[in-house]
């Protein structure tokens, strides 16, 4: 038997959507520096289920359908009106919310192509809807509708704060989510395709992928980096504050990689935009304290910032609330989850790794009256 601890160089699959060699990103064959430049997140997530650009036709469509798609059934509110958002982690209340919204929609979905389709968008379109609903419930705020003439990134941060939308921060966001959009076989997107391997349904596998995600060691990375930016506080406490952390063997939140040793791609993107509009906003200190950070464990350990690191700052600076951080970074990854989980449909085989056991053998067996 082959054992590597954390499956780690482990190849599971061939696969059509997201390739990364050494630090060159791509999300089916497009370079992610190209996609990040020139198209939007309703173009990449087209890209990554049909694995080829849309026409301007299909796009508008595509934008239609996920537009009409924006909205929650009546059966969950009652769901939603019982839960208290003020105590409940946005994360745990998106998994549950996507679960019970499972329960609500047929499952039919796993023969018929397009009832499959339907229910990707309307994963991808519900989704925003309950991130921006929890928000604006907790703050006491009136739930907004979507604008069709918005795109996603914009109703999100519409349906999240009101009108004006800022351009840039839309800008910004829409570029943050095409750089969460895939990443191969992640820990949630592995989770995701263990799930739907059983021939399992959608929403199941996208409630098993937050799960995942939300670990600190994956999407919850970025919660904790805005913690720890918060603690640090200034720029001349970083130094300190990190030595001490190395000292006690902590782990730098959103730093080192699985497969990036030499730099994560994405990186740089965020870093510009925390650079940008921290400095918009006269939070400088967020981005410098970050940048100090990244300098010293690149030379003490040798580790890069990864995509949760620069993305702390950049959401903090457009004043979003920070547990939701990673329920967006889901929302972006949706897109990938879904991608993956039809592949893993269209050439399936049961996902079923053994373990070595290494416990106690042959034991006698005590009966109960005499233990
Ligand atoms: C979207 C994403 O999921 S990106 C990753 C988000 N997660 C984080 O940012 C959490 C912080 N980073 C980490 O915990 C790790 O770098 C991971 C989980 C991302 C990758 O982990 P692995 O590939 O399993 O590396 P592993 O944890 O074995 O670390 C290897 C060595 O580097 C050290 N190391 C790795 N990351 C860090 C870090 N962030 N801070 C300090 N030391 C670190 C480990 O302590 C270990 O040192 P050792 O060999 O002396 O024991
Ligand atoms: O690939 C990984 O292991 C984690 C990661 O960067 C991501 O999911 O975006």
């Amino acid at each position: 038997m082959i054992k590597t601890k954390g499956l780690e160089g482990v190849v599971l699959t061939d696969s059509n959507i997201t390739s990364i060699v050494g630090t060159q990103l791509s999300y089916v064959g497009y370079a992610i520096d190209d996609l990040v430049e020139s198209a939007t997140f309703e173009e990449v997530i087209y890209l990554l289920w049909y694995k080829r650009l849309p026409t301007q036709a299909e796009l508008t469509e595509f934008k239609d359908n996920l537009f009409e798609a924006m909205e929650l059934p009546e059966e969950i509110y009652p769901h939603i009106d019982y839960m208290d958002f003020n105590k409940i982690h946005p994360m745990s209340a998106l998994r549950s919310i996507i679960s019970l919204l499972g329960a609500y929609d047929p499952e039919d979905s796993l023969t018929h192509e397009e009832a499959k389709m339907e229910k990707a968008v309307r994963l991808q379109a519900r989704i925003l809807i309950v991130i921006t609903t929890i928000a604006r419930i907790r703050q006491g705020k009136e739930v907004l509708q979507p604008k069709r003439e918005y795109s996603y990134a914009e109703n999100f941060l519409y349906l999240l704060k009101g009108d004006p939308v800022d351009p840039l921060e839309a800008k910004a966001f829409d570029q943050a989510l095409i750089l969460h959009a895939d990443h191969e076989l992640n820990a949630s997107t592995f989770t995701a395709r263990v799930c739907v391997a059983t021939l399992s349904d959608l929403y199941s596998g996208l409630t098993a992928a937050i799960s995942a995600l939300k670990g600190e060691l994956h999407g919850g990375a970025n919660e904790e980096v805005i913690k720890m930016l918060m603690e640090i506080g200034e720029v001349d406490r970083a130094i300190p504050y990190i030595k001490e952390k190395m000292a006690n063997k902590e782990k730098i939140m959103g730093m080192g990689h699985r497969v990036y040793k030499e730099g994560d791609p994405r990186a740089k993107f965020l870093k510009e935009m925390s650079r940008q509009l921290t400095k918009k906003a006269g939070q400088e200190k967020w981005y410098q304290i970050s940048e100090i950070i990244e300098d010293y464990i690149k030379n003490e350990k040798g580790l890069p910032a990864n995509v949760d690191f620069y993305s702390a700052s950049t959401y903090h600076s457009m004043g979003i609330d920070h547990d939701l951080f990673t329920p967006i970074f889901a929302m972006s990854r949706t897109s990938g989850w879904v991608a993956h989980m039809l592949e893993q449909y269209d050439n399936n085989r049961l996902i079923r790794p053994r373990s070595n056991y290494v416990g106690p053998k042959k034991l006698d067996f005590i009966p109960l009256s005499e233990r």
